[in-house]
C-alpha cells in the first residue's frame, strides 16, 4: 500500500462516519463573519437547538465595515443594513458566549488574516468558515474550506460537516522565484495554467523548493487563491517556517502542550510514497510579474506581454469568453499591458493585506508620489494588528507621504460590500483575488497583481515591470 497524502491524513483523523462519497467529518475550528452567519444562528434558534461547541468559534466583522473614521464606531456606518449585520453578529456572539473581535477591537480584521495571526488556525485542524477564501488557512497544513450558510448552521449545531472526499492534486514548484516575483505572481501563474475549473473536485497540495522558501505570509497568499482554480482546499506541508510563525501566538498551545503539539504537527506532511491523482509541475524561473487582463483570474499574462489575440483561444467557447471579457474590460487584443493607464489602486484583502505586503508597498513608494492621473490609491491593512505593526514600523507615514490613503482594517474594495468601490468604467490595479464583472463596483474594471506591482503602478499611473523598478533600486544602493 502506498503512503498517505497530507490531505488523506487529516481527512482520516477527522472522519466520524460514512465513506468517501458521503462522509461526516469533525470540525475543529469555525470562523464566522457578519455576512454568512446571521441566517445560520436564526435557523438554530428556530429549531430550538443550541451551539454545540462555542469555544471552537472565532468571530470578527470584516466585509461590511467602513474603513474610515473607525473612531466613530457604529455611528460611522452610512449603510444601515450593513450596521444591522454587524450588530446581529454582536448579538449572536454575546448570546452564545462566542469570542468576537468587535469593530473597535484592535484584533478585528478580515477573517482569513485574523485566524492565522492569532494562531487560531493550527496544523492538523479541520477549519471552516462561511466564506469561499477559507482555503487560506490550509497553509498551516490544515484542512480548511469555505462552506455555505446552511453548512454554517450544521456545524454550529453538530460540529460536523457532510462531505465528499476530494481527489489529490499536487502542484510542484521547482527552483527559486526570481527577483521581484512574489507568492501572488506564483499563484496567478498557477491559476493561469490550471484554469478556473482545473482544481474542481481536488484538494491541492503545493510543494517544491519555491513553496518551501515562501514565508508563512506568502504561503497564505498561495492557499488563499486556491478556490480561484476551482478547488475548495489548498494545503502546504508543516515545516520549520510554520513552527516559527505559530510559536507564541495567542491561541497557539503553550508549554508542555506546545511540545506535544509539535511532535504531532511534524507528521503533517505527505508521505514520500504518497500517490497524487494529478500533478502540475512548474519551474519557478519561468514566472514573470503577472497581471490579469480579463474577468476571470485565469485570464492572466505577464506584464511584459500584450492582451491576447482572440484567435489564440483554445476553442470557440473560450473565444466567446475572451471576447466578452475584452468588451467588459474595454480592451483590444494586442495592447501592451504596460500601456494600460489606471484610475484607482487597491492594496489589501485577505490575499495581500498582511504585514509583509504592506512592507513591500512602502519599499516601492518610499520617497515617490502617486501619479497625478490616479484618482485614488489606498492601502487597507488586513487587520487592526497589521495596521498597528505597520504604524510601529513607520510604514503608514511613508505610504501617506507618497499620496496613498491609509485605512482601517476590513475587506474594503476587494468586493465593495462597504463604501469603498470603483465607479463604472474605472480601471483598477488590485491586490485582491477576484476580477469578476462588477466585483469592485458596478462597471468597475479590475486587474489583479501583486502588492509591489500595484504600488509601482500607483507611482507610474500605468503598469510597470516591477523587476525594472527593483533593479533600479538595487543599483541606487550600490
Ligand atoms: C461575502 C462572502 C460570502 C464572499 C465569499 O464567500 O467569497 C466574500 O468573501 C467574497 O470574497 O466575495
Ligand atoms: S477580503 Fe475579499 S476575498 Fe477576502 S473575505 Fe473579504 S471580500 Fe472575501
Amino acid at each position: 500500500m502506498s503512503g498517505q497524502t497530507l490531505y488523506d491524513k487529516i481527512w482520516q483523523s477527522h472522519l466520524v462516519s460514512g465513506d468517501d462519497e458521503a462522509a461526516l467529518i469533525y470540525i475543529d475550528r469555525h470562523i464566522i463573519h457578519e455576512v454568512t452567519s446571521a441566517q445560520a444562528f436564526e435557523g438554530i434558534e428556530l429549531a430550538g437547538r443550541s451551539i454545540w461547541r462555542s469555544d471552537s468559534i472565532l468571530a470578527t466583522p470584516d466585509h461590511q465595515v467602513p474603513t474610515t473614521e473607525r473612531e466613530k464606531g457604529k455611528a460611522g456606518f452610512v449603510d444601515k443594513l450593513a450596521l444591522l449585520q454587524v450588530t446581529t453578529l454582536d448579538d449572536n456572539c454575546d448570546k452564545n458566549n462566542i469570542v468576537q473581535f468587535k469593530l473597535n477591537d484592535q484584533r478585528q480584521g478580515i477573517v482569513h488574516v485574523v485566524g492565522p495571526e492569532q494562531g487560531a488556525s493550527l496544523p492538523g485542524m479541520t477549519i471552516v468558515c462561511g466564506d469561499s477564501h477559507s482555503s487560506t488557512h490550509g497553509a498551516f497544513a490544515a484542512l480548511a474550506q469555505g462552506i455555505g450558510t446552511s453548512e454554517v448552521e450544521h456545524v454550529l449545531a453538530s460540529q460536523c460537516l457532510q462531505q465528499q472526499k476530494c481527489k489529490n492534486l499536487r502542484v510542484l514548484v521547482n527552483g527559486c522565484l526570481p527577483l521581484g516575483i512574489t507568492a501572488k505572481d506564483l499563484i496567478l501563474y498557477i491559476i493561469g495554467k490550471l484554469g478556473t475549473a482545473g482544481g474542481t473536485g481536488y484538494a491541492i497540495e503545493y510543494a517544491g523548493e519555491a513553496i518551501e522558501n515562501l514565508s508563512m505570509e506568502g504561503r497564505l497568499t498561495v492557499c488563499n487563491m486556491t478556490i480561484e482554480a476551482g478547488a475548495r482546499s489548498g494545503l502546504i506541508a508543516y515545516d520549520q517556517v510554520t513552527e516559527n510563525y505559530l510559536h507564541g501566538r495567542p491561541y497557539a498551545p503553550k508549554g508542555a502542550m506546545w511540545d506535544s503539539a509539535i511532535q504531532y504537527w511534524r507528521t503533517l506532511v505527505s508521505d514520500a510514497d504518497a500517490v497524487f491523482d494529478k500533478e502540475l509541475i512548474i519551474d519557478a524561473k519561468d514566472i514573470l510579474p503577472q497581471v490579469t487582463w480579463g474577468t476571470k483570474p485565469d485570464q492572466v499574462v505577464a506584464v511584459t506581454s500584450q492582451v491576447p489575440e482572440i484567435s489564440s483561444a483554445k476553442d470557440a467557447v473560450q473565444q466567446a469568453d475572451w471576447q466578452k471579457a475584452l468588451s467588459y474590460m474595454s480592451l483590444n487584443s494586442g495592447t501592451a499591458i504596460s500601456s494600460l493607464s489606471l484610475d484607482q489602486v487597491f492594496i489589501g484583502s485577505c490575499t495581500n493585506g498582511r504585514i509583509e505586503d504592506i512592507r513591500e508597498v512602502a519599499k516601492v513608494v518610499k520617497g515617490k508620489k502617486v501619479a497625478s492621473t490616479i484618482k485614488r490609491a489606498m492601502v487597507v491593512p488586513g487587520s487592526g494588528l497589521v495596521k498597528q505593526q505597520a504604524e510601529a514600523e513607520g510604514l503608514d507615514k511613508i505610504i501617506m507621504a507618497a499620496g496613498l490613503e491609509w485605512r482601517f482594517a476590513g475587506c474594503s474594495m476587494c468586493n465593495a460590500m462597504n463604501p469603498d468601490s470603483l465607479a463604472s468604467g474605472e480601471r483598477c490595479a488590485s491586490t485582491s483575488n477576484r476580477n469578476f464583472e462588477g466585483r469592485q463596483g458596478q462597471g468597475g474594471r479590475t486587474h489583479l497583481v501583486s502588492p509591489a506591482m500595484a504600488a509601482a503602478a500607483a507611482i507610474a499611473g500605468h503598469f510597470v515591470d516591477i523587476r525594472q523598478v527593483e533593479l533600479a533600486q538595487l543599483e541606487g544602493i550600490h
